[in-house]
């Protein structure tokens, strides 16, 4: 993946990428002796905090300037070195099993892949609970590899003793290498996770330089943070079969400002019509949040046009995500 924005590189606001083999992993550091780095993944399903452990586990600050070229099959969501362990977690997209549509079984066969080439996976549930969609989830971690159970929200567990006959039920249902009650919220546990996952990690050189958060690209970034905005205020309206794609991005005055086009690609009319809302009110608010965070997060002016456009039925036709890059 390169991480140098290109206007015609239409790929980059999708998710395909080449493979990350051990000929063309990135380069390691020099003096290699005593790091430890390995790939990570954070699964659970929807609503059990993954969001929140990653941004808590890599900091919110994204570094998107990183013109480092990278070739590896995963998605970086996030890179934290911590002394001498590099910590590189890998995007394992979506978990959507509320509709079963060609997207669904590509993204399931994209989440066992991915998870088949990490060093350790976090299966992330509610502490207290393991219900259907937990067990589908767990389903698809390939056997052999070491899951650490992360029990989140541990902060609305108000007897810690309550949890002890459920981690023993926990136990048995599977071989966890790890068990760790915990709050993504609470600063502490988080570093105290860090310590906990070390020893999965591979020892060998780091991928990445010490300070390197992320190596997506600002392109990608910039589709992620506008379906964000999508999704956040459409609330549950909107199904998931809708995604963003960026049609043309320029720079201008030497980088100091963007102009970005963008499409929101939905599957019917009636979505197109739920997204920009009574007047264009709720477009032009899911524009204007996504555009003051790009310029937070780019440090540039940013000029953002956003359409949306209907594909009938493009979640269900494989040719379609072909196009869009979901393989
Ligand atoms: N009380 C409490 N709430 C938490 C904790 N971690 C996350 N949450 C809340 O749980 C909700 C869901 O968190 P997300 O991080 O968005 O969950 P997610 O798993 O990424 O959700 P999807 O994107 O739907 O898959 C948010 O309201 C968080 O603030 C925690 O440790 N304690």
């Amino acid at each position: 993946m390169t991480t140098s924005p290109s206007p015609d590189d239409a790929a980059d606001a999708g998710q395909t990428d080449a493979s990350l083999t051990s000929e063309n992993l990135p380069p390691q550091a020099p003096d290699a002796e005593g790091q430890r780095c390995g790939l990570l993944a954070i699964v659970g399903r929807p609503n059990v905090g993954k969001s929140t452990l990653m941004n808590a586990l890599v900091g919110q600050k994204i570094s998107i300037t990183s013109k480092k070229a990278q070739t590896t099959r995963h998605r970086i969501t996030g890179v934290r070195t911590v002394e001498e362990a590099q910590f590189v977690f890998v995007d394992t997209p979506g978990f959507q099993m509320k509709h079963a549509t060609a997207l669904n079984r590509n993204l399931n066969r994209t989440v066992q892949s991915t998870l088949g080439d990490v060093d350790v996976v976090l299966f992330l549930v509610e502490a207290g609970r393991m219900g259907p969609a937990d067990e589908k989830v767990l389903a698809l971690i390939p056997p052999g590899k070491p899951v650490v159970l992360i029990a989140n929200k541990l902060d609305n567990i108000h007897r810690r003793a309550d949890l002890l006959p459920w981690l023993q039920q926990m136990q048995q249902r599977h071989s966890f290498a790890e068990f760790v009650p915990m709050s993504a919220t609470r600063r502490a546990d988080v570093e105290r996770l860090f310590a906990i996952l070390k020893p999965y990690l591979p020892e060998q050189g780091w991928f990445y330089e010490e300070d390197t958060l992320t190596d997506r690209s600002e392109k990608f970034l910039a589709s992620e943070i506008i379906r964000e905005k999508l999704f956040r205020l459409t609330g549950d309206e909107l199904p998931y079969t809708s995604t963003v794609i960026i049609d043309k991005w320029e720079e201008e005055e030497g980088g100091l400002r963007r102009r970005i086009s963008a499409s929101i690609v939905v599957e019917r009319d009636a979505h197109k019509g739920m997204i920009i809302g009574a007047g264009g009110e709720r477009l032009k608010r899911i524009g204007s949040d996504a555009r003051v965070e790009l310029e937070r997060l780019m440090d540039c002016k940013v000029f953002l046009e956003l359409w949306v456009k209907v594909r009938s039925g493009w979640a269900a036709s494989e040719e379609h995500l072909r196009s869009y890059g979901y393989e």
